[in-house]
């Protein structure tokens, strides 16, 4: 038999850490060698971490990266090691991924597809490498070929397609194919979305399948650099079939999967199933020879297909209710990095007893539960040096209460049920919960401007400037208490309203980070239902929380305006299910006015065309006045496909037409 044990490592990485980098490479050499693995594949940009934006730029960072490079070489005794890092090649960046073989660096391969799409700007730093083009640098004190590359370790043929090279048509791997790889490596930095782990899995498969090659696939695990999550997820494939899936959204340094695969099977199938053609004369590239086996000992054996393409260990991947354990898993995954990294001490949330702000208290709790519940109390509290008193800290209940404080803020427009709905909720999590009321600054405030403008606001005129005061009453004490706390005050908005701006600037949008910022409302109150009845198949166990019910049962409401006013979130704007569809429709598909309401009306048939037509044109008048202020939100995490947040997804102008001419149209026709 021909086998090879292959390895594929996720690695939680920090831009410019490059100490912390080096050792969690290291660490996971090491692993992967315990593991009796000949060949680890270690994901895109691990040596620098891949979010160092425009330092990318720095050459220092670039020398940093090739020092670095250089000490690694000796940890790889005994292995071959793929790993990746910026690369400046004849005045150009290039996004590269080193093959080192026993200690020695045999060549870097450039990525020839750079991401552009979603959140990755990599075109602003980087240069596509073209296709069969070879060069060549010098990395300490040695020539090293560059580009296109094939590395043949002892007859073993392995191949590189970095990150989004897989997402093309187009693939590099069908032309290492034909040149004879057996092995194609993917290291990886893709965001986390929803079902996105999906299409990974997809081509992980296909191209085992279709290449005939043997397929390892890694990413980045956490949130690297604040605003986008990883998901970690190694993959394994052979033959089209998955051999090894590791866990993600792990709380871990690193995860590492292996598996043999059989590269004469491999082979095997390649020959009577690809399509190669004759072997390309002209398809360029290099193939670099080292003497260097890779293959595995004499007593494994070949890995057998997994049951499900996912971590045995984790059934929740199979689960019907998949979109809600992602959610749960993933943001509480990216705060728990947030706090780690930025060695803050905890969280303060405003809480309301509305379903925003007890939607960022529970992904704060679920944060700590699961959090205690994959470290463990040391494991933890070692994880977390910057906040103190968690040695030995082993009930999750006490962890979330030096964790997170919560506090209520009431005006003369609270009411009893949001805020016996906060005071229990913050109970039910084990939060600190305060109270106080700001109506008396609320007060000095409307005095003092009403008395220098010689008029008092009142509700006929100024109910905006009265709503607002009250939410910006709110921010000052919230803002202290984070202060005393040296903690993280979290901003509860979600995507719906910042589409459409229904928040106040300096009020409630106050805080640091917004955890709830990409996803919609509408599915956010889906997500705490579940949460009430289900909730996630944690590490301690299912964990749903019953005192929601007082959350959940309740119409959002802003509680702004007086209480016989009957304010609510839907009447103020359109149901939250219609806005989130004239959304997708303009902002996704960007279609004009007309156009959104041809799409959206056919799915609310009970609403008139009339009522469409005006809440499409709300919309876009709202999402139109109020760019400046998405430009101001606390940064988000990315989670859903698309969001409104300007320094990633969505980009649209602060000053615009405003789309007259379109709205004008859609009022023409609609009547
Ligand atoms: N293009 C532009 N560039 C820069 N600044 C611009 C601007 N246009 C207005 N502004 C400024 O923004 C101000 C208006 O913005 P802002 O003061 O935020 O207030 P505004 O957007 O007018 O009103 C806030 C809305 O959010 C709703 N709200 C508030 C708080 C909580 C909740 C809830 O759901 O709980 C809902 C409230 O019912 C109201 O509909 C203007 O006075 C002006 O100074
Ligand atoms: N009485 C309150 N005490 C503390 N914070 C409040 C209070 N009222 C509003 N806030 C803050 O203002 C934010 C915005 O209010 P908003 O109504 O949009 O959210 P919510 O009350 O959490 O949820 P919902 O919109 O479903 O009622 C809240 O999430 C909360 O942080
Ligand atoms: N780093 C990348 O190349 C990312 C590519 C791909 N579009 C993704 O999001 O996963």
């Amino acid at each position: 038999m021909n086998l090879l044990r292959l390895a594929a490592a996720s690695l939680n990485q920090t831009p410019l850490d490059w100490a912390g980098n080096r050792q969690r490479i290291v660490q996971a050499i090491e692993e992967a060698r315990r593991k009796g693995a000949g060949l680890l594949v270690l994901p895109e940009l691990a040596v620098t971490g891949y979010g160092c934006e425009d330092w990318h730029f720095s050459a220092a960072v670039q020398r940093g990266a090739l020092d670095s490079l250089v000490e690694l070489l000796p940890a790889t005794h005994g292995m071959a090691v793929c790993v990746g890092l910026p690369l400046f090649v004849d005045e150009r960046l290039y996004n590269g991924a080193a093959m080192i073989a026993d200690g020695r660096l045999l060549g870097i391969t450039c990525k020839q597809h750079l991401a552009t799409d979603g959140l990755h700007y990599e075109p602003r730093w980087f240069r596509p490498w073209p296709a069969g083009a070879v060069g060549a640098i010098n990395v300490g004190g040695g020539e090293t070929p560059v580009g296109d590359l094939l590395y043949d370790l002892d007859g073993v043929r392995v191949g590189v397609e970095v990150c989004r090279d897989a997402w093309v048509a187009d693939r590099p791997g069908r032309r290492l194919a034909q040149r004879g790889a057996d092995v194609i490596l993917n290291p990886s930095a893709s965001h986390f979305s929803f079902g996105k782990q999906d299409v990974r899995r997809r081509f992980v498969i296909e191209g085992s399948r279709t290449f005939g090659v043997a397929y390892a696939y890694c990413n980045l695990l956490g949130n690297e650099s604040g605003q986008s999550i990883f998901d970690g997820g190694t993959l394994i494939a052979s033959q089209g079939n998955m051999v090894a899936a590791g866990r993600r959204l792990r709380y871990d340094d690193f995860t590492l999967s292996s598996a043999a695969v059989d590269i004469d099977q491999c082979r095997r199938l390649k020959s009577q199933a690809f399509e190669a053609g004759p072997r390309p004369a002209d398809a360029g590239g290099a193939t670099i020879v080292c003497d260097f086996s890779p293959r595995t000992s004499e007593d494994d054996s070949p890995s057998p297909p997994l049951a499900a393409p996912h971590a045995p260990e984790d059934p929740w991947e199979g689960s019907a209710d998949l979109k809600h354990e992602e959610f749960a898993r993933a943001v509480p995954l990216a705060l728990f990095d947030y706090l780690r990294k930025s060695r803050t001490r905890g969280f303060v949330v405003s809480l309301s007893g509305g379903a925003d702000s007890a939607a960022v208290a529970l992904l704060v709790s679920l944060m700590a539960r699961e959090g205690l519940g994959q470290l463990g109390a040391e494991g933890l509290a070692k994880r977390l040096p910057a906040v103190p008193g968690l040695e030995g800290v082993t009930d999750p209940q006490e962890l979330i209460h030096r964790l997170l404080a919560c506090v209520y803020q009431s005006t003369r427009n609270s009411s009893e049920t949001t805020r016996r709905a906060a005071a229990g909720l913050a109970h039910a999590l084990g939060a600190e919960f305060l109270a106080w009321d700001v109506d008396p600054m609320v007060d000095r405030y409307t005095t003092a401007v009403g008395e220098a403008r010689g008029a008092r606001p009142d509700w006929e005129h100024d109910d905006a400037a009265l709503q607002n005061i009250q939410a910006r009453a709110r921010g000052p004490g919230a803002w202290m208490l984070a202060n005393l706390r040296s903690a993280l005050l979290l901003a509860t908005g979600n995507r719906s309203e910042a589409a459409v701006g229904y928040a106040t600037m300096d009020g409630d949008t106050c805080g640091g980070l917004a955890p709830i910022g990409g996803v919609d409302k509408a599915y956010l109150r889906e997500w705490l239902d579940w949460m009430e009845t289900t909730g996630p198949d944690l590490t301690s166990g299912r964990y749903a929380v019953a005192e929601l019910a007082a959350v959940n049962a309740q119409a959002p409401t802003a509680e702004l305006r007086p209480a016989d006013a009957a304010q609510t979130d839907e009447g103020d704007l359109m149901p939250y299910p219609v806005l989130d569809a004239i959304e997708r429709a303009a902002l996704v598909e960007l279609r004009p006015p007309l156009d959104a309401l041809r799409l959206v009306a056919p799915l609310f048939p009970e609403v008139s065309r009339e009522q469409m037509a005006e809440w499409v044109e709300r919309f876009f008048r709202l999402w139109n006045a109020n760019q400046w202020k998405r430009e101001r939100l606390a940064a988000a995490f990315h989670v859903d496909d698309h969001s409104v947040d300007p320094r990633g997804w969505g980009r649209f102008p602060i000053l615009s037409n405003g789309f007259e001419q379109e709205l004008e149209e859609l009022r023409r026709i609609a009547k």
